[in-house]
């Protein structure tokens, strides 16, 4: 029997990330390699403190041999070390390039299948630069997402030949950016590069229409959910960010892998939740175990899962997924590269109708 332990953010600021990650755990493969497959699945509130708790717990009860967790950036910080001290792999779903650079002793034990914000930003950055906008407003996350962004994006735009007007941050939880929002419009700026995830994404664009803001306004692809254009409505049409292959895959030439891949989890997601249609998110969780699947033949011939020999087995055969199609991109890990997309992972995709639509 093989153990995999998740912790997500099911609820709290970050639930529209962790909610359809936790619907997605029917989904996941009961047996690979023939061996049984059993999934321990926690709440941590979108908290990183449960979220230590959860993994700890994980770790010493059930003694899983692969841990997935957790949704949000900094919710999965404290779980590096964990992971590492246990000698066990962690499959972050969260995005932020922190989480497995640069790679060192610790985050050997990390992999992480969100691409990079650095491959992201540099995508979205490259189209801002085309449109012609010299001024761009910023606002973002006042955690390790928000601030991942901030970093890439302020290092880029002078080189694209943009300047960012403004470094305004709120948190996830904050019912209110107005003071924010005043000082991006203060600054005329062409266009307004948001940084942000889950439904918390719509209130900068929001109050910026409302306040009569009319330039474009760019996100991240942590706005890619249904919730976020629902909750959104006309105030986010017409938003643009650099998101996955999942994302705009709809859109892609009928023989693009990317296709395949989508249908085999929207099946499955289906299959497990009466018919209802995935978001992103999940993807996540399912591209996390596509990996671990990959991995567990192998592992299997090298030792006994619920073993050292195990874990360790399969954290190395994932560092050598090659040319692997996941939804969220074309996945090439390397010793140094816990990631392993480069910008042929990046689509542009726009809200379009109330879709999400590849830009083409
Ligand atoms: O990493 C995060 O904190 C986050 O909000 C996010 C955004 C996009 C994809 C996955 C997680």
């Amino acid at each position: 029997e093989i153990k995999i332990g998740i912790t997500m953010s099911a609820s709290g600021p970050g639930a529209a990330l962790g909610q359809p990650q936790s619907k997605t755990v029917a989904a996941l493969p009961k047996e690979i390699g023939g061996e049984k497959v059993t999934y321990f699945a926690l709440d941590d509130e979108s908290d990183p403190t449960k979220a230590a708790q959860n993994a700890r717990k994980l770790l010493s009860e059930e003694k899983v041999d692969v841990l997935i967790g957790s949704s949000l950036t900094p919710v999965s910080l404290p779980l590096i070390d964990i992971a590492a001290e246990a000698k066990t792999p962690l499959m972050t779903m969260a995005a932020a390039a922190i989480l497995v650079a640069p790679m060192d002793e610790r985050r050997k034990w990390v992999y992480k299948v969100v691409p990079n914000d650095d491959i992201m930003a540099e995508a979205i950055g490259k189209y801002i630069a085309k449109t012609g906008a010299k001024k761009v407003g910023y606002i973002g996350f006042s955690d390790a997402y928000g601030e991942g962004y901030y970093k890439v994006l302020a290092a880029a735009a002078p080189k694209l030949g943009f300047e960012l007007t403004t470094h305004e941050v709120y948190a996830r939880s904050d019912a209110s950016v107005t003071g924010q929002v005043l000082k991006i419009i203060a600054t005329k700026p062409d266009a307004v590069f948001i940084a942000s995830a889950g439904t918390p994404a719509v209130l900068p664009q929001k109050a910026l229409r409302e306040r009569g803001f009319k330039g474009a306004i760019y996100q991240t692809h942590g706005v890619a959910t249904e919730e976020f254009i629902k909750l959104g409505g006309k105030d986010v049409e017409g938003a643009i960010f650099a998101g996955e292959a999942f994302s705009g895959a709809e859109d892609m030439p009928a023989d693009s892998p990317f296709r395949k891949v989508k249908a085999r989890f929207v099946d499955a997601y289906k299959a497990a939740n009466g018919g209802a249609a995935p978001t992103i998110f999940g993807v996540h969780l399912w591209d996390s175990m596509t990996l671990v699947e990959n991995a567990i033949p192998a592992a299997l011939k090298a030792a006994k899962p619920g073993t050292p020999e195990f874990r360790a087995a399969i954290r190395d055969q994932i560092e050598k997924s090659k040319d692997l199609a996941l939804n969220n991109g074309l996945s090439n890990m390397t010793p140094d590269n816990h990631n392993g997309y480069d910008e042929r992972s990046a689509f542009l995709i726009e809200i379009r109708d109330g879709a999400f639509r590849l830009k083409q």
